[in-house]
């Protein structure tokens, strides 16, 4: 079976990833895992696109493994789209989901127009060949209250449009089939099938 090195240091991602591949006849390895020397690369781009690449090629480049790699966060139209790729380290470099969600929370008091969606970049590269890129979005509302436990990041204050129930209620059985994740990856899939 084709194998798929999926690069990212986030729990949430990996575990839906997993899921999302798991009806398919790809078998997605976590780089990770397979490799315990792993560095983080600097998200030093100023799109989704340019660090999603800059994290696939850069880990690519070292382990001569085709890899993919998603740079993805919270655009909210109120905030001029931020947090944007600054999804993970808004409130600080530490990258504390409920820290970022009170930030968020705070900007948005007495706003009332809270349109959001969640964006999903995902760059798959192969050694020696271009990179093949692909995009998802998720478009929704961000709520006054945190609610639900389920997903990670700003999944309890994100109602997907058509639910009334945030993402970390909906919970994964929903959130990867209508997700900015999943879409990118279904985009994804459709240009690379040809090739594997
Ligand atoms: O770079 P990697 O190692 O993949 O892990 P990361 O968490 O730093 O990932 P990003 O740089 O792509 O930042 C994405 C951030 O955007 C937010 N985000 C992205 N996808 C999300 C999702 O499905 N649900 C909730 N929040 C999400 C969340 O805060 C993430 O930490
Ligand atoms: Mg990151």
């Amino acid at each position: 079976m084709k194998q798929i090195y999926v690069a990212t240091t986030n729990k949430g991602k990996v575990d839906e990833f997993k899921n999302m591949f798991s009806s398919l006849d790809i078998e997605m390895v976590s780089l990770m895992e397979a490799f315990d020397d792993v560095e983080d690369v600097e998200e030093t781009g100023t799109t989704f696109e340019e660090n999603a690449k800059l994290k696939a090629e850069t880990y690519c480049k070292t382990y001569q493994v085709p890899v993919m790699a998603d740079d993805s966060g919270l655009v909210v139209d109120a905030l001029n789209g931020e947090p944007g790729v600054y999804s993970a380290r808004y409130a600080g470099e530490a990258k504390n989901d409920d820290q970022n969600i009170i930030k968020l929370l705070n900007n948005l008091e007495g706003q009332s127009q809270r349109n959001a969606a969640f964006v999903s970049v995902i760059a798959y590269a192969r050694p020696g060949k271009d990179t093949i890129v692909a995009e998802g979005r998720c478009e929704g509302e961000i709520t006054e209250k945190r609610k639900g436990t389920e997903g990670f990041g700003y999944d309890p204050v994100f109602v997907p449009v058509g639910y009334i129930q945030t993402m970390a209620e909906l919970g994964s059985e929903v959130k990867n089939q209508i997700s900015h994740r999943k879409r990118a990856l279904d985009e994804m899939l459709k240009q690379i099938r040809p090739l594997l």
